[in-house]
């Protein structure tokens, strides 16, 4: 089983309108409440690609019923902790320009975070826990990492969406995968890039830090997977970029998805890149015709 973690998902109300007059009444041409957090993502894609998931995380109050009806509606399978505290609603303002406001979210307390913790007893050897998403304020800095023991422990694989020092502080435990895009890997060791070579040196420093299998995507400029025995590269797909929302979050799943059914990194990728394609080229996140289209532009090639 594939298990995905949005401790802090949302419901995303999406506010259609010309302009934004600030200071002013504004009205809106269309809005609506959609299901949304990183983890949730992952599982619509996974869905996507036929391979069982259940989505796991806290949701809560009025906010967190409408989610979980929405997610049953996707079929999307879920087994959230319920907290007392209503799931955050975050408003994304679709005017000339893009603005988003993400609310911090809702607080959480120690008994249900031991609820949530002892999610992990069903872990079993083989299952992959991706997590993906902010922290809410009542969560420790360290959260994602306080459960990487137990899953290890289980014999279970993970996937920790993050950046920075976060990201660094997973490696001792050996991620499945790891996919910064190519502008978080020079922030990750302060330096910039002159050529696709030096990017591979860093990339591969963080092989050897303890990642299993490492991406670099580079939006529509392809990326890189990087094994323990092998370099490859795709190039992008070439289509319409219409939104970037949910892109590498469709690209982990599909890179996790099809290791758990091939247990093959290289097809992983081709899927991966697929997957991340097909949702930058349509304004929600892709579903399977959408990525069966984009599928054979893909053509992944071994570097080294
Ligand atoms: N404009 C685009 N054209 C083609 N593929 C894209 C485009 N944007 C994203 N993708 C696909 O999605 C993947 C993840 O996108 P990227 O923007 O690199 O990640 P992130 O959203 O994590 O920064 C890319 O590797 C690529 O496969
Ligand atoms: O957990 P965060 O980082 O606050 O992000 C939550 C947001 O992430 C999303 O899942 C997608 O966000 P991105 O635009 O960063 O891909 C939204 O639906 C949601 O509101």
């Amino acid at each position: 089983m594939i298990y995905t973690v949005t401790v802090n998902p949302a419901l995303d109300y999406v506010l259609q309108l010309e302009k934004v007059n600030r200071g002013e009444v504004n009205r809106t041409n269309n809005d609506a409440f959609l299901a949304g957090g990183k983890g949730i993502n992952v599982s619509q894609i996974l869905n996507q690609l036929s391979v069982d998931n259940t989505a796991w995380g806290f949701v809560g109050g009025f906010t967190g019923k409408e989610l979980v009806r929405q997610l049953n509606q996707k079929r999307i399978e879920s087994d959230f902790v319920t907290i007392s505290d209503n799931t955050r609603v975050n408003v994304k303002i679709h005017a000339e320009k893009e603005t988003e406001i993400n609310a911090a979210g809702p607080n959480i307390t120690d008994q249900e975070i031991t609820a949530f913790k002892d999610r992990l007893n069903d872990l079993k050897k083989g299952d992959i826990v991706v997590m993906s998403g902010s922290l809410t304020p009542s969560l420790p800095t360290d959260f994602y990492q306080s459960l990487l023991p137990t899953i290890k422990e289980a014999g279970a694989e993970f996937v920790v969406d993050t950046t920075g020092q976060a990201l660094l502080d997973t490696l001792e435990y050996k991620p499945l995968v790891i996919k910064p895009n190519h502008h978080e890997l020079a922030d990750l060791f302060g330096v910039t890039f002159d050529s696709s070579d030096v990017m591979l040196e860093y990339a591969q420093k963080l092989l050897d830090m303890g990642a299993q299998n490492v991406m670099v995507s580079m939006a529509g400029e392809g990326g890189f997977l990087l094994t323990k025995d092998h370099v490859y590269h795709a190039k992008g797909a070439v289509g319409t970029a219409v939104n970037s929302v949910g892109a590498g979050d469709s690209m982990i799943a599909g890179f996790v998805g099809t290791y758990y059914k091939t247990q093959d990194p290289k097809e992983g990728f081709r899927i991966g890149m697929a997957c991340g394609a097909a949702t930058a080229f349509t304004k929600d996140i892709a579903v399977k015709s959408q990525i069966d289209a984009v599928l054979p532009q893909i053509k992944v090639e071994q570097i080294s």
